[in-house]
Protein backbone atom coordinates (compact mmCIF):
# COMPACT_ATOMS: atom_id res chain seq x y z
CA UNK A 1 0.00 0.00 0.00
CA UNK A 2 1.03 3.33 -1.06
CA UNK A 3 1.58 6.68 1.49
CA UNK A 4 -0.61 6.37 4.54
CA UNK A 5 -3.44 8.47 4.91
CA UNK A 6 -4.58 7.85 8.95
CA UNK A 7 -2.38 6.44 11.37
CA UNK A 8 -2.68 5.18 15.07
CA UNK A 9 -0.12 4.09 16.66
CA UNK A 10 -0.59 2.57 20.60
CA UNK A 11 -3.58 4.77 20.83
CA UNK A 12 -5.55 4.98 24.18
CA UNK A 13 -8.78 6.71 25.22
CA UNK A 14 -10.33 7.11 28.13
CA UNK A 15 -13.49 8.35 29.40
CA UNK A 16 -13.20 9.42 32.70
CA UNK A 17 -10.73 7.46 33.83
CA UNK A 18 -12.00 4.94 32.20
CA UNK A 19 -10.10 3.10 29.14
CA UNK A 20 -11.76 2.35 26.49
CA UNK A 21 -9.20 2.10 23.43
CA UNK A 22 -6.40 -0.25 24.68
CA UNK A 23 -3.46 0.86 22.66
CA UNK A 24 -5.15 0.31 19.15
CA UNK A 25 -2.45 -0.13 15.99
CA UNK A 26 -3.86 0.79 12.72
CA UNK A 27 -3.16 2.21 8.95
CA UNK A 28 -5.35 3.46 6.27
CA UNK A 29 -3.52 3.98 3.12
CA UNK A 30 -3.72 6.96 1.50
CA UNK A 31 -6.87 6.53 -1.23
CA UNK A 32 -7.98 3.66 0.97
CA UNK A 33 -11.61 2.84 2.20
CA UNK A 34 -11.08 1.33 5.82
CA UNK A 35 -14.31 0.14 7.76
CA UNK A 36 -14.03 -0.12 11.39
CA UNK A 37 -16.60 -2.68 11.93
CA UNK A 38 -17.29 -4.11 15.41
CA UNK A 39 -20.41 -4.40 17.95
CA UNK A 40 -22.21 -1.83 20.07
CA UNK A 41 -19.50 -0.33 22.50
CA UNK A 42 -17.15 -1.95 20.73
CA UNK A 43 -15.27 1.69 20.18
CA UNK A 44 -15.40 2.49 16.93
CA UNK A 45 -17.38 5.99 17.37
CA UNK A 46 -14.33 6.69 19.82
CA UNK A 47 -11.60 5.71 16.96
CA UNK A 48 -13.29 8.01 14.63
CA UNK A 49 -13.71 10.90 17.69
CA UNK A 50 -9.84 10.73 18.33
CA UNK A 51 -8.58 11.07 14.82
CA UNK A 52 -11.03 14.11 14.47
CA UNK A 53 -9.35 15.22 17.68
CA UNK A 54 -12.71 15.64 19.68
CA UNK A 55 -11.37 13.05 22.38
CA UNK A 56 -7.90 13.20 23.31
CA UNK A 57 -5.54 10.25 23.51
CA UNK A 58 -4.35 9.01 26.92
CA UNK A 59 -1.54 7.47 24.87
CA UNK A 60 0.27 6.94 21.52
CA UNK A 61 -0.19 9.07 18.50
CA UNK A 62 -2.53 10.11 15.77
CA UNK A 63 -0.94 10.91 12.68
CA UNK A 64 -2.69 12.30 9.05
CA UNK A 65 -1.39 12.09 5.46
CA UNK A 66 1.95 11.69 7.19
CA UNK A 67 1.38 14.69 9.85
CA UNK A 68 1.89 14.22 13.79
CA UNK A 69 -1.61 15.83 14.55
CA UNK A 70 -1.62 14.09 17.73
CA UNK A 71 -1.59 18.25 19.72
CA UNK A 72 -3.49 19.60 17.58
CA UNK A 73 -6.98 21.41 17.75
CA UNK A 74 -9.95 19.49 15.68
CA UNK A 75 -10.16 22.31 13.17
CA UNK A 76 -6.16 21.93 12.53
CA UNK A 77 -6.45 18.62 11.34
CA UNK A 78 -7.79 18.63 8.06
CA UNK A 79 -10.83 16.32 8.53
CA UNK A 80 -14.90 16.32 7.69
CA UNK A 81 -16.75 14.18 10.08
CA UNK A 82 -20.32 13.45 8.76
CA UNK A 83 -22.50 11.74 11.79
CA UNK A 84 -25.65 9.37 12.15
CA UNK A 85 -27.69 12.54 12.43
CA UNK A 86 -26.12 14.62 10.06
CA UNK A 87 -26.01 17.47 12.39
CA UNK A 88 -27.30 19.74 9.48
CA UNK A 89 -28.67 23.42 10.80
CA UNK A 90 -32.08 23.53 10.18
CA UNK A 91 -32.52 26.95 10.12
CA UNK A 92 -29.88 27.25 6.68
CA UNK A 93 -30.67 26.05 3.79
CA UNK A 94 -28.91 23.00 1.79
CA UNK A 95 -26.83 26.00 0.30
CA UNK A 96 -25.88 27.41 3.44
CA UNK A 97 -25.69 24.01 5.41
CA UNK A 98 -23.16 23.12 2.52
CA UNK A 99 -21.10 26.00 1.92
CA UNK A 100 -20.99 26.96 6.11
CA UNK A 101 -17.80 25.29 7.09
CA UNK A 102 -15.93 27.37 4.30
CA UNK A 103 -17.64 30.67 5.96
CA UNK A 104 -16.06 30.14 8.78
CA UNK A 105 -12.89 29.37 7.04
CA UNK A 106 -12.84 32.85 5.45
CA UNK A 107 -13.59 31.75 2.10
CA UNK A 108 -15.58 34.54 0.11
CA UNK A 109 -18.70 33.95 -0.29
CA UNK A 110 -19.37 33.65 -4.05
CA UNK A 111 -16.64 30.85 -3.80
CA UNK A 112 -18.04 29.29 -0.94
CA UNK A 113 -21.48 29.21 -2.84
CA UNK A 114 -19.29 27.84 -6.35
CA UNK A 115 -18.19 25.41 -4.28
CA UNK A 116 -20.76 24.20 -2.12
CA UNK A 117 -22.90 23.93 -5.77
CA UNK A 118 -20.04 21.66 -7.24
CA UNK A 119 -19.80 19.36 -3.68
CA UNK A 120 -24.09 19.28 -4.40
CA UNK A 121 -23.42 18.00 -8.03
CA UNK A 122 -21.01 15.22 -7.30
CA UNK A 123 -23.21 14.06 -4.75
CA UNK A 124 -26.47 14.53 -6.58
CA UNK A 125 -28.19 16.50 -4.60
CA UNK A 126 -27.98 20.00 -6.69
CA UNK A 127 -31.78 20.34 -6.71
CA UNK A 128 -32.13 20.86 -3.46
CA UNK A 129 -29.63 23.88 -2.56
CA UNK A 130 -32.82 26.08 -1.70
CA UNK A 131 -34.62 23.66 0.52
CA UNK A 132 -34.05 23.67 4.38
CA UNK A 133 -33.46 20.04 6.34
CA UNK A 134 -36.94 19.55 7.10
CA UNK A 135 -37.49 19.76 3.45
CA UNK A 136 -35.66 16.91 2.83
CA UNK A 137 -35.86 13.35 3.09
CA UNK A 138 -33.30 10.69 4.99
CA UNK A 139 -32.00 10.04 1.87
CA UNK A 140 -31.66 13.91 0.74
CA UNK A 141 -30.61 15.01 4.18
CA UNK A 142 -27.91 11.90 4.18
CA UNK A 143 -26.84 13.47 0.23
CA UNK A 144 -26.23 16.69 1.96
CA UNK A 145 -24.21 15.81 5.06
CA UNK A 146 -21.77 14.06 2.29
CA UNK A 147 -21.51 17.14 0.37
CA UNK A 148 -20.83 19.22 3.36
CA UNK A 149 -17.68 17.27 4.24
CA UNK A 150 -17.00 17.40 0.86
CA UNK A 151 -16.75 20.85 0.20
CA UNK A 152 -14.08 21.06 2.83
CA UNK A 153 -11.26 18.96 0.35
CA UNK A 154 -10.42 17.33 3.72
CA UNK A 155 -7.37 15.02 3.82
CA UNK A 156 -9.68 12.28 5.74
CA UNK A 157 -13.39 11.77 5.75
CA UNK A 158 -14.72 10.67 9.07
CA UNK A 159 -18.37 8.29 8.26
CA UNK A 160 -19.88 7.74 12.06
CA UNK A 161 -23.03 4.85 10.95
CA UNK A 162 -23.78 7.76 8.03
CA UNK A 163 -26.25 5.03 6.76
CA UNK A 164 -27.83 3.35 9.68
CA UNK A 165 -30.88 6.30 9.96
CA UNK A 166 -32.04 4.91 5.77
CA UNK A 167 -34.44 2.32 5.22
CA UNK A 168 -33.05 -0.82 3.87
CA UNK A 169 -33.17 0.27 0.13
CA UNK A 170 -31.71 3.61 0.85
CA UNK A 171 -29.27 1.57 2.32
CA UNK A 172 -28.40 -0.65 -0.19
CA UNK A 173 -28.78 2.09 -2.98
CA UNK A 174 -26.49 4.92 -1.00
CA UNK A 175 -24.07 2.51 -0.03
CA UNK A 176 -23.20 1.94 -3.50
CA UNK A 177 -22.93 5.43 -4.23
CA UNK A 178 -20.75 5.91 -1.56
CA UNK A 179 -18.52 3.30 -2.84
CA UNK A 180 -18.35 4.92 -6.45
CA UNK A 181 -17.98 8.69 -5.01
CA UNK A 182 -14.66 7.21 -2.77
CA UNK A 183 -13.49 5.37 -6.21
CA UNK A 184 -14.09 8.77 -7.82
CA UNK A 185 -12.44 11.10 -5.16
CA UNK A 186 -9.63 8.71 -4.50
CA UNK A 187 -10.08 10.22 -1.02
CA UNK A 188 -9.24 8.42 2.20
CA UNK A 189 -12.09 7.07 4.52
CA UNK A 190 -12.86 5.49 7.45
CA UNK A 191 -16.14 4.24 8.05
CA UNK A 192 -17.83 2.94 11.30
CA UNK A 193 -20.69 0.53 11.20
CA UNK A 194 -21.95 -2.64 12.91
CA UNK A 195 -23.38 -4.08 10.31
CA UNK A 196 -21.31 -6.64 8.95
CA UNK A 197 -22.96 -6.59 5.68
CA UNK A 198 -21.83 -2.80 4.85
CA UNK A 199 -18.92 -3.59 5.72
CA UNK A 200 -18.32 -6.50 3.36
CA UNK A 201 -20.04 -5.24 0.39
CA UNK A 202 -17.96 -1.22 1.22
CA UNK A 203 -14.28 -1.63 2.47
CA UNK A 204 -11.17 -1.90 0.95
CA UNK A 205 -10.26 -3.47 4.29
CA UNK A 206 -12.15 -4.17 7.48
CA UNK A 207 -10.94 -3.65 11.04
CA UNK A 208 -12.78 -5.32 13.42
CA UNK A 209 -12.73 -3.66 16.52
CA UNK A 210 -13.70 -5.61 19.69
CA UNK A 211 -13.41 -4.46 23.71
CA UNK A 212 -10.98 -1.28 22.54
CA UNK A 213 -9.01 -3.73 20.84
CA UNK A 214 -8.43 -4.32 17.76
CA UNK A 215 -9.28 -8.21 16.76
CA UNK A 216 -8.47 -8.26 13.15
CA UNK A 217 -7.85 -6.11 10.10
CA UNK A 218 -7.68 -7.55 6.61
CA UNK A 219 -9.93 -7.36 3.22
CA UNK A 220 -13.45 -8.60 3.42
CA UNK A 221 -12.35 -11.76 1.22
CA UNK A 222 -9.22 -12.61 4.69
CA UNK A 223 -11.90 -11.39 6.87
CA UNK A 224 -14.51 -14.14 5.46
CA UNK A 225 -12.44 -16.96 4.47
CA UNK A 226 -9.80 -17.01 6.97
CA UNK A 227 -11.40 -15.21 10.37
CA UNK A 228 -8.42 -14.35 12.49
CA UNK A 229 -10.70 -15.77 16.05
CA UNK A 230 -13.92 -17.07 17.02
CA UNK A 231 -15.31 -13.38 17.34
CA UNK A 232 -14.63 -12.34 14.13
CA UNK A 233 -15.89 -15.52 12.39
CA UNK A 234 -19.18 -15.44 14.37
CA UNK A 235 -19.54 -11.77 13.99
CA UNK A 236 -19.09 -11.89 10.66
CA UNK A 237 -21.73 -14.06 8.93
CA UNK A 238 -25.48 -14.45 9.52
CA UNK A 239 -26.55 -16.89 10.68
CA UNK A 240 -23.18 -17.05 12.42
CA UNK A 241 -20.87 -19.62 11.93
CA UNK A 242 -21.52 -22.96 13.58
CA UNK A 243 -19.16 -23.62 16.00
CA UNK A 244 -18.58 -27.34 18.01
CA UNK A 245 -15.72 -29.03 19.75
CA UNK A 246 -13.73 -30.81 17.82
CA UNK A 247 -15.03 -34.22 18.93
CA UNK A 248 -18.75 -33.48 18.15
CA UNK A 249 -18.62 -34.40 14.68
CA UNK A 250 -16.02 -35.80 12.24
CA UNK A 251 -15.55 -33.63 9.18
CA UNK A 252 -15.19 -35.73 5.73
CA UNK A 253 -11.74 -35.77 3.78
CA UNK A 254 -8.22 -35.52 5.37
CA UNK A 255 -7.64 -33.03 8.51
CA UNK A 256 -5.28 -30.46 7.58
CA UNK A 257 -1.75 -30.85 8.98
CA UNK A 258 -1.31 -29.61 12.31
CA UNK A 259 -4.89 -30.31 13.93
CA UNK A 260 -4.72 -31.58 17.16
CA UNK A 261 -5.07 -30.66 20.51
CA UNK A 262 -7.72 -28.56 22.56
CA UNK A 263 -10.15 -26.78 19.50
CA UNK A 264 -13.10 -25.68 18.41
CA UNK A 265 -14.39 -26.37 14.70
CA UNK A 266 -16.24 -23.84 12.76
CA UNK A 267 -18.42 -23.76 9.82
CA UNK A 268 -20.24 -21.72 8.10
CA UNK A 269 -24.15 -22.75 7.62
CA UNK A 270 -23.72 -23.18 3.74
CA UNK A 271 -21.12 -25.94 4.11
CA UNK A 272 -23.35 -28.16 5.96
CA UNK A 273 -24.41 -31.05 3.93
CA UNK A 274 -28.06 -33.05 4.80
CA UNK A 275 -29.12 -36.34 3.55
CA UNK A 276 -31.74 -38.71 4.54
CA UNK A 277 -30.13 -40.54 7.44
CA UNK A 278 -31.13 -44.00 6.49
CA UNK A 279 -28.90 -43.09 3.61
CA UNK A 280 -25.33 -44.77 3.74
CA UNK A 281 -22.34 -42.30 3.77
CA UNK A 282 -19.81 -40.33 5.86
CA UNK A 283 -21.52 -38.06 8.49
CA UNK A 284 -23.53 -37.60 12.17
CA UNK A 285 -26.24 -37.90 13.11
CA UNK A 286 -28.42 -34.78 13.81
CA UNK A 287 -32.31 -33.92 14.81
CA UNK A 288 -34.02 -31.29 12.80
CA UNK A 289 -35.21 -28.33 15.55
CA UNK A 290 -37.18 -26.16 13.50
CA UNK A 291 -37.03 -24.72 9.66
CA UNK A 292 -37.16 -21.34 8.19
CA UNK A 293 -37.74 -20.68 4.50
CA UNK A 294 -36.55 -17.50 3.18
CA UNK A 295 -37.59 -17.26 -0.41
CA UNK A 296 -34.88 -19.98 -2.41
CA UNK A 297 -33.17 -21.08 0.96
CA UNK A 298 -34.30 -22.75 4.13
CA UNK A 299 -32.31 -22.84 7.26
CA UNK A 300 -32.71 -26.03 9.16
CA UNK A 301 -31.85 -25.52 13.17
CA UNK A 302 -30.29 -28.87 13.84
CA UNK A 303 -29.03 -30.70 16.99
CA UNK A 304 -26.13 -32.99 16.83
CA UNK A 305 -25.29 -35.47 19.59
CA UNK A 306 -23.74 -33.70 22.36
CA UNK A 307 -26.55 -31.08 21.99
CA UNK A 308 -24.76 -28.64 20.57
CA UNK A 309 -26.88 -26.55 17.75
CA UNK A 310 -25.50 -26.69 14.15
CA UNK A 311 -27.43 -24.45 11.16
CA UNK A 312 -27.57 -25.34 7.65
CA UNK A 313 -28.66 -23.64 4.61
CA UNK A 314 -30.30 -25.54 1.84
CA UNK A 315 -32.12 -24.94 -1.14
CA UNK A 316 -35.64 -24.35 0.08
CA UNK A 317 -37.21 -27.29 -2.51
CA UNK A 318 -34.97 -30.09 -0.34
CA UNK A 319 -35.73 -28.89 2.93
CA UNK A 320 -35.83 -31.26 5.62
CA UNK A 321 -38.98 -31.25 7.76
CA UNK A 322 -38.68 -30.49 11.50
CA UNK A 323 -38.38 -33.44 14.00
CA UNK A 324 -36.69 -35.52 11.04
CA UNK A 325 -33.67 -37.48 11.61
CA UNK A 326 -30.92 -36.21 9.72
CA UNK A 327 -26.85 -36.90 8.49
CA UNK A 328 -24.73 -34.07 8.38
CA UNK A 329 -21.50 -33.94 6.74
CA UNK A 330 -19.05 -31.23 6.67
CA UNK A 331 -15.56 -31.23 4.68
CA UNK A 332 -12.67 -29.93 6.43
CA UNK A 333 -11.88 -27.41 3.58
CA UNK A 334 -14.77 -25.80 4.27
CA UNK A 335 -13.90 -25.95 8.81
CA UNK A 336 -11.61 -23.66 10.46
CA UNK A 337 -10.01 -24.77 13.11
CA UNK A 338 -9.67 -22.49 16.16
CA UNK A 339 -7.95 -23.12 19.84
CA UNK A 340 -10.16 -23.91 21.96
CA UNK A 341 -8.62 -21.66 25.00
CA UNK A 342 -7.62 -18.28 23.55
CA UNK A 343 -10.30 -18.59 20.18
CA UNK A 344 -7.64 -17.88 17.93
CA UNK A 345 -7.51 -19.50 14.43
CA UNK A 346 -5.14 -22.14 14.67
CA UNK A 347 -3.41 -22.12 11.24
CA UNK A 348 -2.62 -25.47 9.78
CA UNK A 349 0.48 -25.43 8.37
N1 LIG B 1 -19.16 10.42 26.51
C1 LIG B 1 -18.92 9.24 27.10
N2 LIG B 1 -18.77 9.13 28.42
C2 LIG B 1 -18.51 7.95 29.02
N3 LIG B 1 -18.40 6.78 28.36
C3 LIG B 1 -18.54 6.81 27.03
C4 LIG B 1 -18.82 8.02 26.32
N4 LIG B 1 -18.91 7.73 25.00
C5 LIG B 1 -18.72 6.41 24.89
N5 LIG B 1 -18.49 5.84 26.09
C6 LIG B 1 -18.20 4.42 26.36
O1 LIG B 1 -17.04 4.06 25.61
C7 LIG B 1 -17.17 2.77 25.04
C8 LIG B 1 -16.99 2.86 23.54
O2 LIG B 1 -18.03 3.65 23.01
P1 LIG B 1 -18.18 3.97 21.46
O3 LIG B 1 -19.31 4.93 21.29
O4 LIG B 1 -16.86 4.34 20.91
O5 LIG B 1 -18.58 2.54 20.90
P2 LIG B 1 -19.21 2.17 19.50
O6 LIG B 1 -18.51 0.91 19.09
O7 LIG B 1 -19.15 3.32 18.58
O8 LIG B 1 -20.69 1.83 19.89
P3 LIG B 1 -22.07 2.10 19.08
O9 LIG B 1 -22.07 1.17 17.90
O10 LIG B 1 -23.11 1.73 20.10
O11 LIG B 1 -22.08 3.55 18.71
C9 LIG B 1 -18.52 2.25 25.47
O12 LIG B 1 -18.32 1.43 26.59
C10 LIG B 1 -19.29 3.50 25.86
O13 LIG B 1 -20.22 3.22 26.87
Amino acid sequence: MSATGVALAGVSAAYRGTEVLHAVDLAVARGELLVVLGPSGAGKSTVLRVVAGLEPVTGGRVLIAGRDVTALRPGRRNVSMVFQSYALFPHLTVAENIAFGLEVRDVPRAAARDRARAAAETVGCADLLGRRPGQLSGGERQRVALARALVREPDVFLLDEPLSNLDQALRVEMRAELRALHDRLGATMVHVTHDQTEALVLADRIAVLRDGRVEQVGTPDEIWHRPASVFVARFVGSPAMNLLPADALTPTGDPPPGVGGDTRLGFRPEAVGLADLASTGDGGAAVVDRVEVIGEDAYAYLTVPGGHPVVARVPAARRPAPGAAVRVTVRWPDVHVFDATSGRRVDPA
